[in-house]
This record gives C-alpha cells, structure tokens and sequence, in this order.
C-alpha cells in the first residue's frame, strides 16, 4: 500500500518553517532516537539551509543505549552535533544550551566584537509528527512562556519562550514530514507509533517487528514469550506467541490481529526493553552500495 504524501501539506509546512529560520540563531532537528533516519524529513537540509543546527535524539530512553552512541558519534563525524534525549523526564536537556552556545561561538564572538549587546540564543524546534515537540517545549518552559510582543517573529499567535537567561525559543515547533513513500520508512513510523495503526496493515507492521527482532534481538523475544527456540519461519512464531498469550479464535486457530496487537502494544511500552530500528552501520552500508 503507498501512503499519499500530500504535497500542498508539505509545501504550507516547509514555507512555515522558512519564515521563521530569519529569526533564529539554530534550529533544534528533533528525531526519534530509535529511528534517526526515518525520523526527519529527507529535504530538512534544504529548508533550513546553512542555518546551524543541533540534532536531538529525543525518546532515547526507548531506544537501545549503545547504538544510541553510535548514532552520536556519526553525527558528529559528519560535523553535526547530536545530543540524546528524554523530553518526558528531561534528562540531557541542559546539554542543549551548552552545546548551542558552543555551535554559536562564532557567530556570538563576532556580535561581541561589534559592541551589540549579548543576548539569548534564540532557537526553532522542528521535527515530524509525534516526535515529541510539545514535551520538550513543556519541559524546556515550565512556566517561563514570554509575553514579548516587541521582538522580530512575535506575530499574533506567536511567542518567545524562555529557558532560564541564555535561550528563547519560539514556541509554535516547526511540523515536517517524514519521507512517508518509502514502505520501510513507514513501517518503522508504524513501529514505534509515530503513525497511527490504521495507515498500514497491522499484520505488515508486526511481522516487519517480528522479523527484526528474531534478527537484531532474539533473546528478548525469547525471555519475553517463552519461547526456548525461535521458529525459522515467521507464521510459526506468529503462532507460538499467540498460542502462549491466548489470542485464538473458535477452533482453535490464532488470531493474528490480536497477536499483531499484542506485540506492537508490549513493543511500545517497552516490554521487550529500549529496542533501536536504525544504526548508522546498515545506513553506511547502504550508501556505499548506491
Ligand atoms: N518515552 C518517551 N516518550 C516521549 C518523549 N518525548 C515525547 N514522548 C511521548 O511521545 C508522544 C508524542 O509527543 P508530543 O510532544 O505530543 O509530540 P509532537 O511532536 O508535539 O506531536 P505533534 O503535535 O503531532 O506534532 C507523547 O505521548 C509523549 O508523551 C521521550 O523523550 N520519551
């Protein structure tokens, strides 16, 4: 199934985004930590240009801690910093100011030079839906949302919002999209919740999990469903998990939506433990194979 991408959405969006880039020091690119990649929206380097930005690996709490590193460092060999996050309990969100002001160094330095008055680094949130925009502006706010109705970019519905002296940020986030054409693309969203069930074919996004568990992590699936040998086959695995949390049907047969269910459910709400869908390695293997 080929999910629509709606092009006059993304047009509005982008334009939204690239009015607001003229009154801001960095852009924050939110991305889901667990699937960095298909997470962001393919064009974000030519919306906001050579605006300086900082990557926050938000959700990190969800996602597998190692590869989570690795994804850093990637970055970070590619000149770009990124942070990890968890917007819902704030842990890593005072590195962000530390880290802006080290990607503004310059740019503040040579403001400095001219004798203009030091200021607040002031920043955009942009990201795809669901990726945790919202949370992290509660987090970063808590009651600091400005009234400041004399600066650049406060238009009617728009406001700067404090974080402590040194970071305003507006508080409308820019919303992109992810590359939603890509079916792989579209089942990792689907994996972890970024796109609602109903988009894909429920089945599809269990056995797409199912497969790259058996793969990337068998023993969970192992300890989590008691299973001693995991079955080469994936209809067999379907049905050794659904038999052992009883979604059967009359008859004695196995109800794969009720199955699919149950693993997308205990997938995101961490019963089989921070799982990563993307690291760099498949994504650096990948390129070289173009
Ligand atoms: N575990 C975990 N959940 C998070 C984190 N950040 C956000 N969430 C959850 O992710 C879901 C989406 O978060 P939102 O803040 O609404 O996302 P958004 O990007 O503002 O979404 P839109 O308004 O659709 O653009 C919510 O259920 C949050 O509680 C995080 O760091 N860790």
């Amino acid at each position: 199934m080929t999910i629509q991408w709606f092009p006059g959405h993304m047009a509005k969006a982008r334009r939204q985004v690239t009015e607001k880039l003229k009154f801001i020091d960095i852009v924050y690119e939110l991305v889901d930590a667990r699937i960095p990649l298909a997470s962001r929206n393919p064009m974000i380097d030519e919306i906001i240009t050579n605006k300086p930005r900082l990557v926050l690996l938000n959700k990190a709490d969800m996602a597998d801690p190692k590869i989570t590193k690795e994804w850093i460092n990637f970055y970070k060999s590619n000149g770009i910093q990124a942070l990890a996050i968890d917007s819902q309990t704030g842990t890593g969100l005072k590195q962000i100011i530390t880290s802006s002001r080290d990607i503004l160094k310059e740019k503040f330095d040579k403001m400095a030079a001219k004798g203009i008055k030091p200021r607040a680094i002031r920043a955009l949130i942009v990201g795809i839906p669901n990726v945790g925009k919202s949370t992290l502006i509660n987090r970063l706010a808590k009651k600091n949302i400005a009234q400041t109705g004399d600066r650049p970019g406060v238009t009617k519905a728009q406001q700067w919002i404090k974080v402590g002296k040194d970071l305003e940020l507006l508080d409308t986030p820019g919303i992109l999209w992810p590359k939603f054409e890509d079916q792989l693309v579209g089942q990792k969203l689907a994996a972890t919740g970024a796109i609602k069930d109903t988009i894909l074919n429920l089945q599809d996004i269990a056995v797409y999990v199912l497969n790259f568990l058996k793969e990337e992590y068998p023993e969970r699936l192992k300890d989590r469903y008691n299973i001693e040998e995991l079955p080469e086959e994936i209809v067999p695995l379907f049905d050794e998990i659904g038999k052992r949390r009883g979604c059967m049907v009359a008859g004695g047969y196995i109800d794969y939506d009720k199955t699919s269910e149950l693993i997308l459910r205990e997938l995101r709400s961490q019963k089989l433990g921070p799982i990563s869908f993307e690291e760099p390695k498949q994504f650096e293997e990948n390129e070289s194979n173009e």
